[in-house]
């Protein structure tokens, strides 16, 4: 399956929660879509999952809209922070009516992770602690295997333990049947190892998408004395500086041809890797980083 979602905009009264976005996502890979608060990750995976309509722009999937289309919505599965105050089902009896509209759904698979995740089988779910309430999108998401799975910041309330869980069985489970998981998050240095591919979205525009490894070639942090650092850097994108005594250390955007590499070393200059968050973190601080970086 694919989706395809071009020059999409949302808007809200006066303000633009979208705003000309285009962007295709094609392969059966781990997306993180990574945005700081009010960026417009829950207003584009909302639209994508046909929960909300665009003001303006499309989404297709497979070619087709997939607004009240129940053909198409039977594959794509959206988990977010839902309420559950009113869902006095227990687990297997929700499991249960999930499973009639989701072709793939695997009921083993799903009493494998209710294991996993130590619940209660018993308690009604809005009886359920807000990590357990978590838990239980991640076994809705992960038993579904629909072909297009969204989790929105799904771990909220959940404990390390139990996000261990949902990362190793995420994993485990991505490996055995591959499909389209997007993972929209705020943590970026927990989660980063699954990611294959990263979409950066910044107030309401997509700012890069990337494979997560070719991204972080990108990013380096060159660290020496002050006056070499200077001006090895000048001529690139600076996102942050530290500075101890004649010591200076500036993390760039851009990548390094193999002749500076060589130069930095005959220099003395030390060029060290990026953290995703940390490029998160300054890209996401720039001004007018979307020119920047077109
Ligand atoms: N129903 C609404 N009415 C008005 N503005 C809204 C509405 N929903 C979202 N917004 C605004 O749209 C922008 C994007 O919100 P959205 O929830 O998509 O961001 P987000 O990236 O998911 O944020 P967070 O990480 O904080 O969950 C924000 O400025 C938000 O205030």
């Amino acid at each position: 399956m694919n989706i395809k979602v071009d020059q999409l905009s949302l808007h809200f009264e006066n303000h633009k929660a979208l705003e000309d976005i285009t962007f295709e996502i094609n392969e059966k890979k781990i997306y993180g879509l990574l945005g700081r608060n009010g960026a417009g990750k829950t207003s584009l995976l909302s639209i994508i999952a046909s929960f909300r309509e665009p003001t303006s722009g499309s989404v297709t999937i497979n070619g087709e809209v997939p607004f009240e289309n129940a053909k198409i919505m039977q594959h794509v599965a959206f988990l977010y922070d839902k309420d559950y105050k009113d869902e006095s089902d227990n687990i297997k009896e929700l499991l249960q009516g999930i499973q009639r509209y989701r072709p793939n759904f695997d009921m083993q698979y799903a009493e494998y992770l209710i294991q996993q995740f130590k619940l209660d089988t018993k308690k009604p779910i809005n009886k359920f602690s807000k990590g357990m309430q978590s838990a239980v999108n991640v076994v809705v998401g992960l038993a579904s295997r629909t072909p297009i799975t969204i989790f929105d910041e799904v771990y909220l309330g959940m404990d390390a333990p139990a996000r261990d869980i949902f990362y190793k069985e995420l994993l485990k489970d991505q490996e055995n049947h591959p499909r389209i998981i997007i993972l929209s998050t705020h943590l970026v240095s927990e989660m980063d190892y699954l990611f294959d591919e990263v979409i950066f979205i910044n107030k309401g525009k997509i700012l890069l998408q990337e494979d997560y490894d070719s991204l972080l070639s990108k990013g380096a942090t060159i660290t020496g004395d002050r006056d070499l650092v200077e001006t090895f850097v000048q001529s690139k994108m600076q996102l942050n500086e530290e500075q101890l005594g004649h010591t200076k250390s500036v993390m760039i955007y851009g990548e390094l041809t193999n002749q500076e590499r060589k130069m930095a070393m005959e220099q003395g200059l030390e060029v060290g890797p990026i953290s995703l968050q940390d490029l998160f973190i300054h890209l996401t601080e720039e001004e007018n980083i979307d020119e920047k970086l077109s």
